[in-house]
């Protein structure tokens, strides 16, 4: 795997993506309301073994293309704590049969892996946007869902082990637990910079403002404005470098319950559908208005004529990653989805050609993921760090030739690759998954981050 080497003297500052590695319990389970996939696909049997190697994979990709690549360990499931908090007692196996009996529906949110979309895992500040000159991270408490609330406390944990260091860097609580602070994290938050090392416009997206009548008629607006406004107070972002926009409430009802459905940015590149924003010819004033860099802004509209809301949910276009390249431009890495929808194929090989900063298309098969509505941009979480910050991370975390051969033949010893309801009965599952998680913290040098190896 090739690597950028630094400029003399210079420091320099990457975009490190850190991909959620699949979990061992990876399974369908329709508990996500207003994301179409999801309930969809809610009775199909999964492919737990598929879905890593998928993850894996994808990971690889990005790290051949001479990009840092972090991998982030999983929530142990099920969530056994949870279940105990929820009544059910005995041993873990009777806590598991009890459940599976009385409560499938808590059994099921206990058992997702859901953790595997670190878009969602947090929200990220760099140090070159924050006044102490610290990484900030706040965990996102995800209250929407009960199968994702559960996420943020280990989350945390985790996100401690790879970024220890207080010099420099700064975690804070998730918010709130109330849907006052409904907050999703990485999501609904891009950043637009000249560079990665220059202070940005940090663009927080919500979809409700609690205050206002401007909201979604069917399915649930999952950020608020107040949660966004907290995570950027807490990280001590300059405010004048703070856009704050609502999300269309009527995407929403089609589908689209993160931002990252529907607009993806990336350094002096933004690119979102014409129905992205509510009141969207002011939303894009206020960026073009606040965006302070130097290089030429390139914000790019993609009409409802081009694609429309349905193809670029269908399609995931959107959830595509936009990476800038070590030898200069930048590669959109989109789900291979994109290339069953003609109008969305056919506009992506013209944004190839025209132009603007995109110069290649790379198509990645994640459709493990994508069948639950997570793409490409879902399974990974940004984390801008200078050549130090990433030097005081911790290393066994970041993706080498052997970390990835260690970590597939790790899922290949463990993983079944078959999943239904039923299985999630068998008590065998929760030993199979604790055995291959309790010896990942291991490959990746954490610690005991999980309730059970801290009992
Ligand atoms: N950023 C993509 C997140 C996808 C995730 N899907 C889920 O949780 C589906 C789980 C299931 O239904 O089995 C969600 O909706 O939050």
């Amino acid at each position: 795997m090739v690597h950028s080497a630094p400029e003399g003297g210079k420091m320099n500052y990457y975009e490190v993506n850190f991909d959620g590695l699949v979990g061992p319990t990876h399974n369908y389970a329709g508990l996500s309301y207003g994301n179409v996939a999801s309930k969809a696909n809610a009775s199909l049997f999964s492919n737990p073994k598929q879905a890593a190697l998928q993850g894996l994979e994808k990971m690889r990709a990005l790290s051949q293309l001479g990009l840092y690549q972090g991998v982030f360990a999983p929530n142990a499931r099920p969530d056994i704590k949870t279940l105990r908090a929820l009544g059910f007692s005995g041993s873990d196996s009777d806590v598991i049969s009890q459940a599976a009996k009385a409560e499938p529906q808590l059994l099921k949110a206990c058992y997702s892996a859901s953790s595997m979309w670190t878009a969602n895992a947090a929200t990220i500040s760099p140090s070159c946007d924050t006044k102490d000159g610290k990484v900030h991270f706040t965990p996102a408490n995800l209250n929407n869902k009960l199968h994702r609330a559960i996420e943020a406390e280990t989350t945390g944990r985790i996100l401690q082990a790879v970024f220890t260091d207080e010099e420099y860097f700064a975690h804070h609580p998730s918010l709130p637990q109330h849907s006052l602070f409904g907050d999703e994290g990485a999501a609904n938050h891009t950043r637009l910079t000249d560079a990665y090392g220059h202070s940005g416009l940090a663009i927080f997206v919500y979809g409700e403002d609690i205050h206002s009548h401007v909201k979604p008629q069917k399915f649930p607006a999952r950020q608020t404005l107040q949660a966004s406004q907290a995570v950027a107070r807490g990280h001590q972002l300059n405010p004048k470098q703070c856009l704050y926009i609502q999300q269309n409430p009527d995407v929403i009802d089609e589908g689209v319950f993160h931002n990252d459905v529907i607009a993806i940015g990336n350094e002096n590149v933004f690119l979102f559908h014409q129905k992205a924003f509510y009141e969207q010819a002011a939303a894009v004033h206020a960026i073009r208005q606040s965006y302070t860099g130097s290089r030429p802004l390139h914000l790019i509209e993609v009409s409802q004529a081009d694609v429309s809301v349905e193809d670029a949910v269908q399609s995931y276009i959107f959830n595509s990653q936009l990476v800038s390249l070590p030898g200069g431009g930048m590669a959109l890495i989109a789900p291979s989805e994109c290339q069953q929808v003609n109008s969305v194929e056919t506009y992506l090989s013209a944004l190839k050609s025209a132009s603007n900063p995109v110069d290649d298309i790379i198509y990645l098969d994640v459709k493990q993921s994508m069948r639950n509505g997570g793409g490409p941009a879902c399974l990974r979480l940004r984390v801008t760090l200078s050549e130090q910050e990433l030097a005081a991370s911790n290393q066994s975390c970041i993706l080498t030739d052997s970390l990835y051969q260690e970590l597939v033949t790790w899922v290949s010893k463990y993983y079944r690759d078959r999943l239904c309801e039923q299985d999630l009965a068998d008590p065998q599952l929760l030993v199979e998954s604790y055995t291959a998680l309790d010896e990942l913290t291991k490959i990746l040098s954490l610690g005991s981050v999980y309730d059970f190896q801290r009992i």
